[in-house]
């Protein structure tokens, strides 16, 4: 089958999970229609959807960006709730839409709740988010990203030279900034999805997001960003309201929608601000006023399969659950390509067309 289907003929299904990870290697279908690619319309129907069911977010997050990572899901239309402490984190994951997971400053005892709520989120079924902040050459987050991200999130998010860190094959940035470009871990991420049957983004002037086999490329956004902190961690924390609220719509819509909103809410406040400070100020007003047919007609996304653009990345300890080639096992990298008219919003390139 080479022909996409519609989005928009989504049926209903059963949400997608990770009940933990696929050691096999094995992708599950994400959706009703697994061959939709992310559209502009996927992405306004995400942030409508936000808006009408307001998601508990849990957020285990780093010191450093904890309020302004409340603000900007307050802002959307998000319920945030940064519950850290062993004995609360697991019990409220339960009842939280979606969780974070953000390894910028953690402590002892934060490390024990994250523990604690990824258990009770791959329990209770609360889509998780991993956000693996400046691993690589610190050992201890190191550790725990390679630790966390085998228990299945959802969906990773990271700078590239975090992303290359995962997996294994790159020392990770200065402190929190990456050194790479998001082409360059596409590879990296693209392996990752595979192997830990998840989706991955990955930030930078285009963010990057994958499921193994397609990859999406989401424009927009701005250097301001990188300028005030936690541009990126509030990223993971939207992407986990976006989770939270999807509906029927796959894992790869959701992260898409978040990816896009955010870069079309900054683009927005960038032209207005003076400098970070007033941009932080106007991402937040942003946020808050962006609407459904805003981004519908300002989303700038394309979709293209990764064919075998992760076959030369190296997983950690992946190498069991890939075969002579690099590919995951189970993996249909081959397919044909999709043979709608090349101006059809919703066609996907050719099979590792773009994706060198
Ligand atoms: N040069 C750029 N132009 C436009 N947007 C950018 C640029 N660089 C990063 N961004 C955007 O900034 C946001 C944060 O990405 P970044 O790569 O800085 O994350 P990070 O390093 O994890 O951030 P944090 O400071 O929270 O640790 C993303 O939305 C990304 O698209
Ligand atoms: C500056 C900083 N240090 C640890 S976490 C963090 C926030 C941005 O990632």
């Amino acid at each position: 089958m080479s022909q996409l289907a519609d989005p928009q003929s989504h049926a209903a299904h059963p949400d997608h999970q990770h009940p933990g990870p696929t050691h096999s290697g094995q992708q599950q279908p994400d959706s009703a229609n697994p061959e939709a690619a992310p559209t502009a319309a996927t992405v306004a129907r995400g942030l409508a959807s936000l808006r009408a069911s307001a998601p508990l977010v849990h957020c285990i997050t780093n010191g450093v960006v904890m309020n302004f990572t409340a603000n900007a899901l307050l802002a959307l239309g998000a319920a945030p709730a940064m519950v850290d402490i062993v004995g609360e984190a697991g019990l409220f994951t339960r009842v939280a839409n979606g969780l974070l997971v953000n390894l910028g400053t953690p402590a002892p005892e934060q490390r024990e709740a994250m523990r604690e709520s990824v258990a009770a989120a791959n329990d209770a079924g609360t889509p998780w988010v991993l956000d693996p902040v400046a691993i690589g050459s610190l050992p201890i987050r190191t550790g725990l990203a390679h630790e966390l991200v085998a228990e299945g999130p959802s969906a990773v998010r990271g700078n590239p030279s975090e992303i290359l860190a995962l997996a294994g094959t790159g020392a990770g940035g200065r402190g929190v900034e990456s050194t790479d470009s998001a082409a360059s871990a596409l590879g990296a991420a693209v392996a990752l999805a595979r192997r830990f049957d998840t989706v991955m983004a990955v930030s930078g002037a285009e963010d990057c997001i994958t499921d193994g086999r397609r990859v999406v490329w989401v424009e927009g956004g701005d250097e301001l960003l990188t300028k005030v902190t936690g541009g990126g961690c509030a990223l993971g924390a939207i992407v986990a309201a976006f989770l939270g609220s999807r509906g029927d719509a796959s894992v790869l819509d959701a992260v898409v929608a978040a990816h896009a909103v955010y870069a079309a809410a900054a683009e927005r406040a960038a032209a207005d601000a003076a400098g970070p400070g007033s941009f932080a100020v106007a991402l937040l007003d942003a946020l808050a006023t962006i609407s459904p047919a805003e981004v519908a007609s300002s989303a700038r996304i394309r979709a293209e399969y990764a064919g075998d653009a992760g076959k030369d990345a190296v997983v950690g300890d992946a190498a069991d659950a890939m075969d002579a080639s690099g590919t995951a096992s189970g993996v249909d990298s081959s397919r044909a390509a999709d043979d709608r008219p090349a101006n059809d919003p919703d066609r996907v390139a050719e099979p590792a067309g773009g994706v060198a």
